[in-house]
This record gives C-alpha cells, sequence and structure tokens, in this order.
C-alpha cells in the first residue's frame, strides 16, 4: 500500500477534496491498495443535509475525488466528464465512512469508466458511483 499523496510537492494544491491546506476542504487522503483507492472520511454538522446526515453533493464530491485520484496515481490527468450516483442509504455524520474506487473500462485509450462506493461501519453500501472520466493534457 503507498500514500502517494505525501510526496505531492505542489503547494498551490487548494483542492477541496484534497488539498490539506484549504481551510474548508475535506483534507481526504488516499491509499492505493492494488486496484482498488480508498480514503476514510467523518462527516461532521458542518457537512450535513437533512439532520444527521451528509449533504448528497458532498457524498458525490466524495466519490469523484475518489475515482480521480485513482487515474492520478495511475499517473493519469484527467477531467470528470459524467457522473451517476445511487444512494441507497442516508450517510450519517460523526461516522467513519470508508470510500472506495476502482477502474471497469478504459475506452479509446482516452475515457475512464469509474466506479465507487461508501461504506457504512456495519459494511452496507450506502451510495454508488458511476463515473465517465476524459484524459486531459492538464499536467
Ligand atoms: C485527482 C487529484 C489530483 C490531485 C493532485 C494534487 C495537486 C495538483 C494540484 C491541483 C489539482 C487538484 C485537484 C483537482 C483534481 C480532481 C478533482 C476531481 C475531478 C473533477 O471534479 S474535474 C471538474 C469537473 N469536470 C469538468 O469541469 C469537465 C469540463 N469538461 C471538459 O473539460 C471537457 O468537456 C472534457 C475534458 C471532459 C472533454 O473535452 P474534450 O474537448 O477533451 O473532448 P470532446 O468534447 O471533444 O470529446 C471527445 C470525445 O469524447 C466523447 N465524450 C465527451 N464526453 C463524453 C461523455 N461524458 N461520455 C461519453 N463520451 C464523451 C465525445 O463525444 C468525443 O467523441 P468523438 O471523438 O467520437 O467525437
Amino acid at each position: 500500500m503507498e500514500l502517494l499523496q505525501d510526496r505531492i510537492k505542489d503547494n498551490n494544491n487548494m483542492c477541496f477534496g484534497c488539498s490539506q491546506a484549504n481551510p474548508i476542504g475535506l483534507k481526504l487522503k488516499f491509499t492505493l491498495d492494488g486496484e482498488i483507492c480508498r480514503t476514510e472520511f467523518e462527516a461532521k454538522e458542518e457537512h450535513q443535509g437533512w439532520n444527521g446526515y451528509m449533504h448528497g453533493g458532498l457524498i458525490a464530491a466524495l466519490l469523484d475525488e475518489t475515482m480521480a485520484w485513482w487515474l492520478w496515481f495511475n499517473d493519469i490527468s484527467i477531467m470528470t466528464a459524467e457522473m451517476t450516483t445511487r444512494y441507497s442509504y442516508g450517510v450519517p455524520i460523526n461516522t467513519r465512512l470508508v470510500v472506495e474506487s476502482w477502474c471497469e473500462e478504459v475506452k479509446r485509450g482516452r475515457l475512464y469508466l469509474m466506479a465507487g462506493r461508501i461504506i457504512l461501519p456495519d459494511g452496507k453500501v450506502a451510495v454508488r458511483a458511476n463515473a465517465k472520466f476524459m484524459k486531459t493534457e492538464l499536467k
């Protein structure tokens, strides 16, 4: 398992998902474990939608970022082109969440079909996502 994030020297990174310097960001840290990219997150009061539950837009951001990081770990610069999110259970605040992502298919060398999920402490998959990421020349 590799904590690549600690190798990043880009002090200008203010990404809402992964920058450690963005004061209102999620400050996520990722690992790559075989073919699975993983992070952990605990939503707080300020991340709520309905009382007691995480806001759906922020849930999507968690998944988007985790799928993007799988690609980043694999040295691929991308933009999210499309994403769908299936919310099966509310995601409670003050609860340790595991977020995972993986690559399912690469089309025409440029379109990456990714998947992700959020797992609750009891093992239930609360949310699933599928997304298309397009390789770009951003790097
Ligand atoms: C990963 C974290 C890394 C962190 C590293 C740390 C430090 C670095 C510092 C800062 C950066 C930090 C973090 C930021 C990283 C990630 C955040 C998460 C990711 C995001 O949150 S990112 C934001 C949301 N995202 C956008 O803001 C995208 C806006 N958009 C575009 O930028 C373009 O739209 C683009 C690039 C998507 C495509 O543009 P394009 O010009 O390259 O391509 P084009 O449109 O010509 O399409 C070519 C062929 O793909 C087909 N095609 C297109 N779209 C398709 C789809 N959805 N499904 C199926 N096919 C599709 C066409 O139909 C055509 O097909 P054909 O060739 O047959 O005609």
